[in-house]
């Protein structure tokens, strides 16, 4: 899909963990809010949580830094219970996945469209490419640091 240069409010949402900001969730932000003119991000709840570590950022306090970015108009909490409900509040017009996103596209369209929503669903592509941009291998390093001082 071409970025975004139309007049109507096109709603975007992007989603993920966000535990211990750096600049590829920056990027992935960046590269979702092309799509549209304003740009919704959910961020996971702890309890949710089980594709890979629990987060080491409290979900209270993951939610007020995605909300303090540049990039972002509306951030929210996702719920507990059904990945859904949030959907109905934010209406979103595309949700943006990031590269490794754990969604398979076409199966979440189907299910949003049974749900009776008539949003479309993108994956983005690269992601930027940094030593630290992910918060799994910030977290290495710091028990590496941490284990070399012992
Ligand atoms: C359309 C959509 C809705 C979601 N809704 C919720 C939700 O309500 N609650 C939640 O905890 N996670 C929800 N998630 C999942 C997370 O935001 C996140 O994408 C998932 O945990 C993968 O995290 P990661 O990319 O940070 O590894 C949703 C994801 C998508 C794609
Ligand atoms: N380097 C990156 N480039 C582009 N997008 C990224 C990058 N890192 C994370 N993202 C995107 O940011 C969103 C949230 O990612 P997430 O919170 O899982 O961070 P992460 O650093 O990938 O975490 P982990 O290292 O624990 O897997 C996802 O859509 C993910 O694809």
């Amino acid at each position: 899909m071409d970025n975004y240069s139309g007049d109507e409010l096109t709603r975007i949402l992007a989603t993920g963990t966000f535990d211990i900001l750096h600049p590829g969730h920056l990027y992935y932000l960046e590269q979702a809010r092309k799509y549209g003119s304003e740009l919704y991000v959910l961020v996971a709840r702890d309890s949710t949580i089980e594709h890979k570590p629990k987060p080491i950022v409290p979900e209270k306090q993951r939610l007020e830094m995605v909300k303090a970015l540049k990039v972002v108009d509306h951030a929210l909490l996702g719920s507990e219970e059904d990945m859904f409900k949030p959907l109905e509040e934010v209406q979103p017009d595309i949700i943006v996945l990031g590269h490794d996103q754990v969604f398979d596209e076409n199966e979440l369209e189907d299910k949003l469209q049974k749900r009776g929503f008539k949003t479309k669903v993108v994956r983005l592509g690269k992601p930027r490419q940094c030593p630290f941009c992910s918060s799994g291998r910030i977290i290495k390093r710091i028990l590496e640091r941490k284990r070399t001082e012992l």
